[in-house]
């Protein structure tokens, strides 16, 4: 990332996350500072989670003073913390210039997930997501998609103990118009100077970009993928998620093909059961098709969450069961992932802070 290209938006100083361990070297150097200053300003930034340089207090006063003259430090901070009554946390974070950005901590018995969100809001308008009806207002940075993890890390640790053991991509925005971001913060959670975090445990969700899909595959990247698929055929798809008209199902399932191909990493598939839309064993059997197709791991059955712009309806429990029970004879493997955290309009779909 360009050192001079880099710059915070706010007061055009050069972020001083975006500079590389020889390039913050170099700046200590040509201040008189010795070299082991690097590893302990490295700390605060990537796991001491400073918000500002005054935090620093292991620096002396002057250094913290020269650091804030020449570079910007836009961490996000936290804003508001919800808590669920099933456990689930909702944090809604800031950016440096007041824009709000939600990420959610997901407490099971074995597990500590953390979604997190890639952009302010989203371009994709999915007709049944909270967040597809906000405006995209910009991609979030590497260093601020870090932050979340880092700070909802911090929030696992003091309830529960323990560190987050898992991490999804399935907050606001779709990662992957935001792929470099995306993976240089993947970069710093997996590294062992950051949360030293393994890939296997980071799946990253898509509405569907089938050329980032298979940018993925040439970048060899390690952690797994969930296709956001919610219909069983073109026709269906391109009523409720707008990208399927330049995205359709031929071509996304070549392209997931070819991301296995390369990486062998796990593929999921997410299906949102919609009443009278999507639920009929009709539409079952052209899933189990589709299934069919794509070294697919899982099908995650996905309960909706109601938002209030939309007129989607939930199936009742019945029609949930029998479209499970049909998949199962059919040897899919397949999950029925209850939603988290409603109360509090945490759940899947619902992140839709209004922002600034
Ligand atoms: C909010 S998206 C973010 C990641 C990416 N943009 C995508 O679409 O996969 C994460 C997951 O939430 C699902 N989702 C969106 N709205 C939902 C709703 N109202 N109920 C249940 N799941 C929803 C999406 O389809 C997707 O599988
Ligand atoms: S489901 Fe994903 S891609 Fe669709 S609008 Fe929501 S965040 Fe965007």
């Amino acid at each position: 990332m360009g050192f001079v290209l880099y710059l915070c938006r706010m007061n055009q100083l050069p972020n001083i996350r975006a500079l590389s361990n020889e390039q913050l070297l170099t700046f200590l150097e040509s201040i008189g500072e010795k070299k082991f200053r690097l590893q302990q300003i490295k700390e605060w930034l990537w796991q001491k989670h400073a918000a500002s340089f005054d935090d620093m207090t292991n620096l002396s006063k002057s250094l913290r003073q020269q650091l804030s003259e020449h570079f910007s430090l836009p961490a996000l901070t936290i804003d508001t913390t919800q808590y669920s009554a099933d456990g689930t946390v909702k944090t809604r974070f800031n950016t440096h210039e007041g824009y709000k950005v939600e990420g959610v901590l997901i407490p099971t018995d074995e597990r500590r997930t953390a979604c997190v969100s890639s952009q302010i809001g989203c371009s994709l308008s999915c007709k049944f997501c909270a967040t597809g009806y906000m405006d995209r207002k910009r991609n979030l940075t590497f260093d601020e998609i870090y932050d979340q993890v880092a700070l909802i890390n911090q929030q696992s640790e003091s309830l529960f103990e323990k560190k987050l053991t898992n991490i999804v991509f399935m907050g606001m925005g779709e990662p992957l118009l935001n792929y470099n971001n995306v993976l240089a913060a993947i970069e710093r959670i997996t590294a062992e100077d950051g949360l030293h975090m393994s890939p296997r445990r980071i799946t990253v969700s898509t509405a569907g970009v089938a050329k980032q899909i298979k940018k993925l595959g040439d970048d060899g990247v390690k952690f797994k993928l969930a296709l956001s698929l919610h219909a069983p055929n073109d026709a269906k798809r391109n009523e409720i998620m707008p990208i399927n008209e330049t995205n359709n199902l031929k071509v996304l399932i070549e392209a997931l093909n070819y991301f296995y191909a390369k990486t062998k990493n796990e593929i999921t598939f997410e299906y949102i059961l919609f009443k009278n839309f999507n639920d009929s064993l009709k539409d079952a059997d052209e899933l189990i098709k589709i299934y069919r197709q794509v070294p697919a791991d899982l099908v995650n059955i996905i309960e909706y969450n109601p938002i209030d712009i939309a007129t989607f309806q939930k199936p009742d429990e019945p029609a949930m069961e029998r479209f499970m029970q049909y998949l199962e004879k059919h040897k899919v493997n397949a999950r029925l992932r209850r939603s988290r955290g409603k109360d509090i309009d945490a759940a899947c779909g619902q992140l839709a802070n209004k922002g600034k």
